[in-house]
């Protein structure tokens, strides 16, 4: 588990765990921490040389050899969408639709739409919570299962129990959060956490 520890994410984080902190509001500090998370997820994208002419003479930069896939898990994942879109051009999108059945805490999964031609892209997993484990470990089933090789998870709030089961079934796969809570509560919520990141993006409370 990679922790991205930054001033600026935890004041981010603090904002989201804040239940005062409106919809809108919500919505806006979620971008701003996915924005500072790509920098350290996306940190050894592999890239390709390139020639490009300036103004004043030819040189030599980058180009991404492979765009990233972001793989977004409806529907909380899809507040981290648009930090990463911001920062990588040609960024695929491919949803994952899943949720977590209240009685059970198993992840049923609605929807997929995997890129078969990119299979061997970067796959970014994003979903802001790593509880249980389950929705993380069946989403990374899923991506190994279609082919997919190089797969990064990307949370915002893991609880312990989350991450080692990630680490147990998919050791290969880098775990990234920007906290590490205390405990899962007996409903499977994040303690202290931020409540259901669906519903308070969505405004379904
Ligand atoms: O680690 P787990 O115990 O599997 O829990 C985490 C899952 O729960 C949440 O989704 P939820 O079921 O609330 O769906 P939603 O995003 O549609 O609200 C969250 O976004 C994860 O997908
Ligand atoms: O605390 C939690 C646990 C699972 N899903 C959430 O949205 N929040
Ligand atoms: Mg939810």
């Amino acid at each position: 588990m990679i922790l991205v520890d930054h001033p600026l994410v935890r004041v981010h984080i603090t904002a989201l765990r804040n239940k005062a902190t409106s919809v809108d509001a919500f919505r806006l500090h979620l971008t701003a921490l996915a924005r500072l998370m790509a920098f350290p997820v996306l940190g050894n994208l592999a890239t390709q040389e390139i020639e490009v002419t300036t103004p004043m003479a030819q040189t030599v930069g980058v180009r991404l050899l492979r765009e990233p896939i972001l793989v977004p898990v409806l529907r909380a994942g899809l507040g981290l969408v648009e930090g990463f879109r911001d920062v990588i051009p040609g960024a695929v999108v491919s949803h994952l639709g899943m949720y977590r059945d209240h009685e059970t805490l198993k992840p049923v999964r609605y929807y997929s739409n995997f890129p078969m031609e990119r299979q061997n892209h970067p796959f970014i997993l994003l979903d802001p919570m790593l509880a249980t484990g389950g929705s993380a470990v069946d989403a990374l089933d899923y991506l190994k299962s279609e082919g997919a090789q190089d797969i990064r998870l990307v949370s915002i709030i893991a609880a312990p129990e989350g991450v080692a089961r990630v680490a147990n079934t998919h050791p290969d796969v880098p775990v990234y959060t920007a906290a590490l809570d205390k405990r899962l509560d007996e409903h499977g919520y994040i303690i202290p956490g931020l409540g259901d990141a669906g519903d308070r993006q969505f405004g379904t409370l």
